[in-house]
C-alpha cells in the first residue's frame, strides 16, 4: 500500500471528538467506525486520521509528526508547541476564565499572590508572565472547580461554556476570559504549499459555508427585482431566471441562515411570494 499522503491528528475522546469526525465526514473523508480504532485509513482522499488525546494534538503537529490536526485553540496555547491555528472550525465554543468564591477578587489582577488551580498551567503561566503577575500554579488533571472547595486552591482556570460547573461549586467567574477558544485545524508552516492539505483546507472551508448558508429561492415582481436583489445579495450575485408567468422572475441567493427569517419577512413584505430556503450540502466557493 502506498503511504497516505497526508497524516491528520483528530481527537479521540472528549468534547470535540464527534463534532471533528462530523466535519471531516461531511468534508468527505472516511472516519473510524469503532470509537475504539487509534487510526483509520481513506485510501480513496489517501488521507491516514490517528484518534489521540486532543491535549497531545499539537505535539505531535508541532513536531512535523503529523500534518495537520484538530484540536481546542486553548489547547494548543497551552501546549507551547510551534504549531499554529490554520482554519478556525467553529465548534466547540467556549471561554477559559477565572473563578474564586463570591467577593475574593474584584478582578484579574488580584489573582497575583494566590493559588491558582488549573490543568492549563501553560495559559495561566502566559497570562501571568506577561502581566508581571506572580501566583503559585497548582496543576490538576480535571474537576479544577472541585478544588477551592477542598482547601487546595484560591482560584481557579478552567474551561466554561454553560457556567453550569462553576454555578455547582458556588464561583463566580472574575473579569474578562483569559482567552476565547474553539475548535481549530492546525498546522506547521503553510499548509496550503501542499496539495493534499489544500484540498483538506478547501474541502473544510466549505463545510463551514454549507452550515452558514442557506439557499433562498423565491418568485417576484421584475419592477422589485433591484429591491430584493438587495436584500438577497447572495455571496457573488442573485441567479435570476425568466418565469413563465409574465412580468415575474425567480431569483435564487445564498443566504446566512442566521438572518433566514428576517430576510423571508422582508421579501414576503416587499411582494415576493413562494419563498423556499433550502440546507447546502456542500459547497466549494
Ligand atoms: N464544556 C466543555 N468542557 C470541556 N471542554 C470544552 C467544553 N466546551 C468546549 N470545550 C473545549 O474542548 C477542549 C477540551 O476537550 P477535552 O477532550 O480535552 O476535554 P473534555 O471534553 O473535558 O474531556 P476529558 O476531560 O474527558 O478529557 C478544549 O478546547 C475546550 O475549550
Ligand atoms: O461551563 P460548563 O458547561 O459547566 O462546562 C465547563 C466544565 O466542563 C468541563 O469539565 P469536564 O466535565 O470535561 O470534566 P474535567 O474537568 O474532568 O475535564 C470543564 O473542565 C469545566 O469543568
Ligand atoms: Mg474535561
Amino acid at each position: 500500500m502506498e503511504p497516505a499522503k497526508l497524516r491528520i491528528a483528530v481527537p479521540n475522546k472528549g468534547s470535540l471528538a464527534a463534532a471533528a469526525a462530523q466535519m471531516l465526514t461531511e468534508a468527505g473523508y472516511r472516519q473510524r467506525a469503532d470509537p475504539k480504532d487509534l487510526v483509520c485509513h481513506d485510501q480513496a482522499n489517501s488521507v491516514d486520521f490517528f484518534y489521540l488525546r486532543p491535549r497531545d494534538i499539537a505535539t505531535y503537529v508541532g513536531s512535523g509528526d503529523l500534518d495537520l490536526g484538530v484540536t481546542g485553540r486553548d489547547l494548543l496555547v497551552d501546549s507551547g508547541s510551534p504549531a499554529t491555528e490554520v482554519l478556525d472550525l467553529g465548534f466547540a465554543p467556549a471561554t477559559f476564565r477565572f473563578a474564586a468564591r463570591p467577593g475574593v477578587l474584584v478582578d484579574e489582577r488580584d489573582v497575583a499572590g494566590r493559588r491558582i488551580a488549573t490543568s492549563y498551567a501553560g495559559v495561566v503561566g502566559a497570562y501571568l508572565a506577561e502581566r508581571g503577575l506572580t501566583a503559585e500554579v497548582v496543576r490538576l488533571d480535571g474537576a479544577v472547580e472541585n478544588a477551592v472547595r477542598l482547601g487546595v486552591a484560591d482560584v481557579i482556570a478552567d474551561v466554561v461554556q454553560t457556567g453550569t460547573t462553576l454555578r455547582q461549586a458556588g464561583l463566580v467567574t472574575v473579569g474578562e476570559p483569559i482567552l476565547r477558544s474553539t475548535a481549530v485545524l492546525i498546522g506547521r508552516g503553510d499548509p496550503a504549499a501542499e496539495p493534499a492539505a489544500a484540498q483538506l483546507l478547501h474541502r473544510l472551508q466549505g463545510v463551514l459555508v454549507a452550515r452558514r448558508y442557506v439557499m433562498v429561492v423565491y418568485d417576484v415582481p421584475v419592477e422589485l427585482l433591484d429591491r430584493a436583489s438587495a436584500l438577497t445579495p447572495g455571496i457573488e450575485s442573485p441567479t435570476v431566471s425568466q418565469l413563465h408567468r409574465e412580468g415575474w422572475v425567480a431569483v435564487q441567493s445564498m443566504v446566512q441562515r442566521a438572518a433566514m427569517h428576517r430576510v423571508m419577512d422582508e421579501l414576503y413584505d416587499l411582494g415576493a411570494r413562494a419563498i423556499l430556503v433550502t440546507d447546502i450540502h456542500a459547497c466549494r466557493l
